[in-house]
């Protein structure tokens, strides 16, 4: 039986804001730097250590993984990023806040760019600054992996090569693994590692910095998950 970490990054300035942020940069609030920490602080006090770490592009995880590290004396593990561990890109919606978008849209239309699986939330153009292809963090993503709005599923389409092909290899090598990443590349994670219907995953909502611990068989199967507090 081995233990797999996944941590969702501390609150960030636009969570506190209730704005939508998808992929832009933002980063801790001072609430978020204080989970971050106590994250790590929780980890030591349940003897975790960890031999390898995976996390976004996006500073709001980086610096989460980072603080939780270093409360753990453990800032010298390898940590691998990927934009395939980021959040699910938001189109046009990032930057705008949620309640007002409800007041205009209304709660089933917003409700449905949020959770529905299908639905794109509106696209963004290239011309848009927002457009990940003008950033050089995504230099080494193809055309066609710079999106313009992802639905939930695509979301779950680019995350899972990484899962297949960097963190399931270090699990089978009996490396233990923390993964700091963000609501909905880490709902993607577990709904397939946890074999979960799009409705169930829908109503899944994964706090800020709260350890949640997977123990899972050698098949990489999960035993039981819960969050330590
Ligand atoms: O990108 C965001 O706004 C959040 O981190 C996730 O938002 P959601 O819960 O509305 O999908």
């Amino acid at each position: 039986m081995q233990k797999l970490v996944l941590l969702r990054h501390g609150e960030s300035v636009w969570n506190k804001e209730n704005r939508f942020t998808g992929w832009t940069d933002v980063d801790l609030s001072e609430e978020g730097f204080a989970q971050a920490k106590r994250a790590g602080q929780l980890l030591k006090e349940n003897g975790f250590t960890f031999d390898i770490g995976f996390t976004s592009v996006l500073k709001r995880a980086i610096k989460t993984m980072h603080i939780a590290l270093d409360e753990l004396d453990m800032l010298w593990i390898p940590v691998g990023k990927s934009w395939r561990l980021n959040e699910r890109f938001y189109g046009a919606l990032q930057g705008l806040n949620k309640a007002e978008t409800i007041e205009k849209y209304g709660e089933e239309q917003v409700h449905k760019w949020r959770r529905d699986p299908l639905e794109h939330p509106p696209a963004i153009t290239e011309e848009d600054e927002r457009f990940p292809g003008h950033y050089l963090r995504y230099n080494d993503l193809t055309y066609r992996e710079l999106p313009l709005t992802e639905n939930l599923s695509e979301t779950m389409n680019r995350a899972l090569p990484f899962w297949h092909e960097s963190i399931v290899p270090a699990l089978r090598q009996n490396q233990k693994v923390i993964i700091c990443a963000h609501g909905n590349s880490l709902r993607a994670l577990v709904q397939y590692i946890d074999n979960l219907t799009d409705e169930e995953v829908s109503n899944l909502d994964i706090p800020t910095a709260t350890p949640w611990v997977y123990e899972l068989d050698d098949r990489i199967n999960q035993i039981r998950h819960y969050y330590l507090k």
